[in-house]
């Protein structure tokens, strides 16, 4: 039987999965050599990468969707970044036999959508960045929002163990489609997919907390505070990326706190529009740190949001009343 958003879903998933090549590619090969945005943040010749093949692949297959990524191309046009952009160009030409460099910035720029639309995908090509860089977590992160809802969603970590058991493979591709819940499957190869479900624990003082590596996303010595308040024990486990609502989603944790580290930051979209549907489909609960829901329908940011909150559903009104201090 056929559902609605099935074709999504499935371009969806085999966008991440080629996406995750060329993020493999360009760690193995000659290291990611970081260049800085205006706003001081890193991005690389791998970032750029994803964001081309991901766009190629989305225009292919819904030619009227406009897409709302994380990068643009106008540093790559720039004669100082001639070295990456031809490196870029080599890596997409490497998947995509025959692009030249010209194409490969045309695709980037395909993501260049700054505004809401009824129907449009948001695209993080490297969430995490800085992770990428330390070699540790980071995902792709690719999401259609219909009408202000996010309907479907595709995550892929390439360094996220499948099941946390020695033996499981490392890479693994979540997929969700609202009302019908959420998967996981390995990376590589073609095993099937099993669902996935957050965990049942209601004993607030066993809640195992996760959040940023990065102290400037996301305020630690606060969520110290909140830890505290619940009686948790456990220190938290820091990883970078969406990796930490797919860490939700699995029931390998239970509670994802997101705290601003200042007032005027506004989260981006594309940092959370996948991950927060892969943990509601999970059975969980994602809002801001004042138990509003997320608002998707303002653009390019959650400007009616403060930080973010997923939990396992059970554990969320503890979590938000503890916040409240
Ligand atoms: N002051 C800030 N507060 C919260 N998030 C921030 C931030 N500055 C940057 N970010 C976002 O944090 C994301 C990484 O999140 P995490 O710390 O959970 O790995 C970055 O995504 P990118 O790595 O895609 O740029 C960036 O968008
Ligand atoms: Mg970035
Ligand atoms: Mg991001
Ligand atoms: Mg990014």
């Amino acid at each position: 039987m056929s559902h609605p958003f099935d074709r999504e879903r499935e371009v969806a998933s085999r966008a991440v999965r080629e996406a995750a090549r060329i993020c493999r590619a360009v760690r193995g090969k000659h290291g990611p050599d970081p260049v800085a945005k205006g706003d001081k943040s890193p991005v690389t010749v791998a970032d750029f990468g994803s964001q081309a093949l991901i766009c190629a692949t989305l225009a292919a297959a819904f030619p009227g969707d406009p897409i709302m990524a994380e990068e643009d191309a106008a540093e790559l046009r720039k004669p100082e970044h001639a070295g990456v952009r031809d490196r870029v160009a080599a890596e997409v030409a490497a998947i995509r036999a025959g692009t030249d460099a010209e194409t490969a910035l045309g695709w980037i720029d395909l993501g260049d959508l700054d505004r809401f639309e009824p129907r449009f995908w948001t695209l993080d090509p490297i969430d995490g960045t800085k992770g990428f860089l330390r070699g540790e977590q980071y995902a792709i992160a690719l999401a259609l929002i219909v009408e202000g809802r996010v309907e479907v969603a595709a995550l892929a970590c390439p360094n996220l163990e499948v099941s946390r058991l020695a033996s499981g493979p490392v890479g693994a591709v979540f997929l969700a489609v609202r009302g019908r819940g959420a998967t996981v499957c390995p990376l590589d190869g073609d095993d099937v997919e099993r669902p996935i479900t957050v965990s049942d624990r209601d004993d607030p003082t066993r809640a195992r907390l996760c959040e940023s590596v990065e102290s400037g996303h996301s305020a630690h010595n606060e969520s110290a505070a909140v830890a505290a308040r619940l009686g948790v024990t456990e220190p938290p486990v820091r990883l970078d990326s969406q990796a930490k609502y797919a860490t939700v989603a699995s029931g390998l944790a239970d509670v994802y706190l997101r705290l601003p580290t200042r007032a005027d930051y506004r989260e981006r979209i594309w940092d959370h529009a996948a991950g927060a549907l892969i943990v509601a489909e999970a059975g969980g609960t994602v809002t801001d740190v004042d138990g509003k829901p997320l608002d998707f329908t303002l653009g390019s940011t959650l400007a009616s949001n403060r930080g973010v909150v997923a939990t396992n559903g059970r554990l969320h009104p503890r979590v938000i009343e503890a916040l409240r201090g």
